[in-house]
């Protein structure tokens, strides 16, 4: 399953390898300077990190650097993580609460586990949270970021989602709300499928599980090839198409989902406010609710 890691990280290292010692300038979309945050993270570093209000850009910044050399995801030099996103969606009422009433969650890709940290510093109780990647180091710079190694009881699980004996199986049956933020559209159709069919066997088997998450969409449903390695795709997913992968997980597995997409109007690269040459004409910030029946 090894070769399934290399498919997903091909994407960014044809403008940027931190491997590579003749490539060591960031891609020109890498932001380098954090000018402003948004009272929301801020809140987050203050209250719930510890930091003094002058110490949280250069230490965010200062992680930031250290996990953008481990891999390059756009989420990263662009700080999309900052948006600690969970709390846009639609559902974050609910999700908090459901928490708080014992519920368990699950962070699929978490990266450094921000939206985890989010609902901790909102009160949910952080010991039936669970943080899974493929980099155990991304989590531990999570640890590093947010500063609270000591405290927080979050189980993080290292492991490959399409790997068959992935670590993450000690979770089969036993969650009731997945967080999918920036994953799924790593991934194929095909893989979506499988990875898809991983989540719905994570989620316990009843009424009611829950999967949130956002990503990027397009006008246009298609299999975008990765510019450095055309033979991999990317399947970017329109409301219809996301609609329409479900009906095909829920038939392969044998149960039911209500699906709800929310595409953007505006097009990504103005959201994201950097010109991103790689993004397609029509990309759009996509979220979208699944709910078992
Ligand atoms: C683009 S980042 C998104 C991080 C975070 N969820 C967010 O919204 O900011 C995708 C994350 O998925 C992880 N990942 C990629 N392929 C994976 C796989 N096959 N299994 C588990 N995690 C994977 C990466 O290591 C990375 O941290």
């Amino acid at each position: 399953m090894a070769s399934k890691t290399v498919i997903m990280e091909a994407s960014s290292k044809d403008v940027w390898d931190p491997a590579n010692t003749n490539s060591k300038q960031p891609p020109e979309w890498f932001i380098g300077e954090l000018k402003e945050l948004d009272g929301t993270a801020r809140a987050v570093f203050e209250k719930y990190s510890g930091l003094s209000p002058d110490a949280v850009i250069p230490h965010i910044v200062e992680v930031r650097n250290r996990a953008f050399d481990i891999f390059p995801y756009p989420c990263i030099g662009l700080f999309r993580f900052l948006d600690l996103a969970i709390r846009k969606s639609p559902n974050y009422p609910e999700v908090l609460q459901r928490l708080k009433d014992g519920q368990s969650y699950l962070d699929i890709g978490c990266c450094f586990g921000q939206d985890i940290r989010k609902l901790v510093a909102d009160g949910a109780p952080s010991e039936n949270t669970y943080g899974s990647d493929l980099r155990m180091d991304f989590m531990e710079l999570g640890y590093d970021l947010f500063l609270d190694r000591e405290t927080l009881k979050t189980k993080f699980i290292a492991g490959d989602i399409f790997d068959p004996d992935s670590p993450i199986k000690q979770l089969d049956g036993k969650i009731d709300i997945i967080n999918a933020s920036s994953f799924l559209h790593l991934f194929s159709w095909d893989q979506q499928v499988k990875a898809s069919k991983v989540l719905v066997s994570l989620l316990k088997p009843q009424a009611g599980g829950l999967i949130i998450g956002r990503q990027m969409g397009d006008v246009e449903a298609k299999e975008c090839p990765v510019r450095s390695r055309p033979e991999i795709t990317r399947f970017r997913h329109n409301g219809e198409s996301f609609k329409r992968m479900w009906k095909l997980v829920g038939d392969e597995t044998g149960t039911d989902w209500q699906v709800d997409v929310r595409l953007t109007d505006t097009d990504l690269t103005r959201l994201i406010g950097t010109p991103v040459d790689w993004l397609p004409a029509g990309a759009r910030a996509m979220s979208f609710t699944i709910r078992r029946l």
